[in-house]
């Protein structure tokens, strides 16, 4: 994620995510024993990674893995190369994606990495020794039937290249089903690349068409414009929407009339910038707060807070990047009567496609990229609708609905297995 630097409204993601943990399993009658079971990683492994640097100097990285929690299978969550990764956000991160694997009935519990780095900084081969170094730290506690990595923020389908031939070496087997986000030629899944934003444009469509709206009627502002950004705006303006915003870590353009998506996805480096060579740019404060019907944040944590968010006109806000809004601007959000598809729900097409490319492997059968869209669009729909209407049952908000709905397939598991 080129250009992202820690948010100016940072607050403490992983005690948030605790406190709506706990109200969560209160809500669904839990025994305190389960909180305390849930609210943190059960393993977390921080380890340092020397690595050889170009010029010939050592330099050491710290790296981490969490992993929430294994009643119902494996663990899973993508690697993040950032220089603000720190041990609450992966800790965070990983509990999402327990979340996101409950929600999906995906046979996963969450796991989550990260490495401080800054890969912009850093040659392909200095980015090679230390994927392979981190391959190397953490080999004892992953694996096809342990942990299965992916790819986050700054990470891509060659990083995953590099740690699954480490990984193959170091076991001396040919391991594909030990990451996901692999290259197709290497046993990656048709699809996952744009499985992400179809799953958040499948959400966003479902949702809007509950509150009486057409996908073709809407004008969407697309905050980041990276893998998951670009690609949602892609898929938007493909069926018929008007994209009339996009941005990066630059800023943002904005035009009311739509903007031509294809020409600026042609424009954008591979870090996800366009903003460079573009006119009219403007920051990102006031571009989020700019007129639209959704509003996709697609970026980094914390972007909507309680500074911004009774100046966002959208009337739903689709949450494609983890964590972008925060516990004070939910509320400020709910009591104007914007709906959020929150993140565990919106963004969960990534790792059910990285699921689909597991079991590929698995069975050495692979699949169409047209048996894969569908698959994922049937579950994201099932989804949509179970959190959405589990949240009126509940009278809550989406993001405790989807909290309940996630977290308590694990409490269940864990209650079989008797360690609770
Ligand atoms: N790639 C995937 O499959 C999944 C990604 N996510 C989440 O989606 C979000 C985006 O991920 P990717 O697209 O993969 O990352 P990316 O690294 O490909 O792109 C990030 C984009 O955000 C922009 N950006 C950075 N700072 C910004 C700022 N201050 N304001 C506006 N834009 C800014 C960057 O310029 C870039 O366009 C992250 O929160 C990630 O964890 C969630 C689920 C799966
Ligand atoms: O594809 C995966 O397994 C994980 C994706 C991920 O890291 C995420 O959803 O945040």
């Amino acid at each position: 994620m080129v250009g992202a630097t820690k948010p100016a409204h940072d607050t403490n993601i992983l005690t948030n995510t605790q406190a709506t943990i706990r109200e969560a399993l209160d809500r669904l009658g839990y025994e305190e024993a389960v909180y305390e079971l849930l609210m943190e990683p059960m393993r977390v492994m921080t380890v340092r990674i020397p690595v050889r640097m170009d010029d010939g100097h050592v330099e050491v990285f710290t790296g981490y893995r969490a992993q929430h929690n294994d009643a119902i299978g494996p663990t899973k969550g993508g690697v993040r190369f950032h220089p603000d990764v720190t041990l609450d956000e992966v800790k965070a991160l990983s509990i999402w994606m327990s979340l996101k694997c409950g929600i999906f009935n995906l046979p996963y519990g969450g796991a989550k990495g990260g490495i401080v780095c800054d890969p912009r900084s850093m040659s392909l081969s200095e980015q090679e020794r230390l994927a392979r170094g981190y391959v190397r730290a953490i080999s004892q506690i992953v694996g096809p039937a342990k942990d299965i990595p992916a790819p986050d923020v700054y990470t891509n389908s060659q990083i995953m290249a590099w740690m699954y031939d480490e990984y193959s070496r170091i076991r001396e087997f040919d391991s594909p089903g030990f990451i996901t986000g692999k290259p197709l030629v290497l046993g990656g899944s048709r699809g996952r690349e744009s499985a992400t934003a179809l799953g958040v444009v499948v959400a966003l469509r479902e949702t809007a068409e509950r509150m009486g709206k057409k996908l073709s009627e809407l004008r969407v502002l697309v905050q980041g414009f990276g893998n998951v950004g670009s690609n949602v705006a892609r898929i938007l303006h493909e069926l018929g929407a008007t994209v009339v915003g996009i941005s990066d870590a630059g800023g943002g353009v904005y035009n009311e009339n739509g903007l031509p998506i294809p020409e600026l996805i042609e424009e954008k480096d591979s870090f996800g910038m366009v903003t460079p060579r573009l006119s009219g740019v403007i920051p990102t404060e006031e571009f989020l707060t700019k007129p639209c019907d959704v509003l996709v944040p697609a970026a980094l944590e914390n972007q909507i807070h309680e500074g911004n968010a009774d100046k966002i006109q959208a009337s739903l806000i689709v949450e494609a990047a983890n964590g972008p809004t925060t516990p004070e601007a939910d509320q400020i959000l709910h009591e104007r009567g914007i709906v959020v598809v929150p993140d565990v729900l919106a963004n969960a097409g990534g790792v059910t496609v990285s699921y689909f490319e597991w079991v590929q492997n698995n069975q050495g059968f692979y699949w169409t990229e047209d048996e894969v869209n569908q698959r994922l669009e049937n579950m994201m729909v099932q989804s949509v609708h179970n959190i959405l209407d589990t949240a009126e049952r509940y009278d809550s908000l989406p993001r405790m609905a989807a909290y309940m709905v996630g977290i308590r397939p694990f409490a269940e598991a864990m209650r079989w297995r008797g360690w609770v």
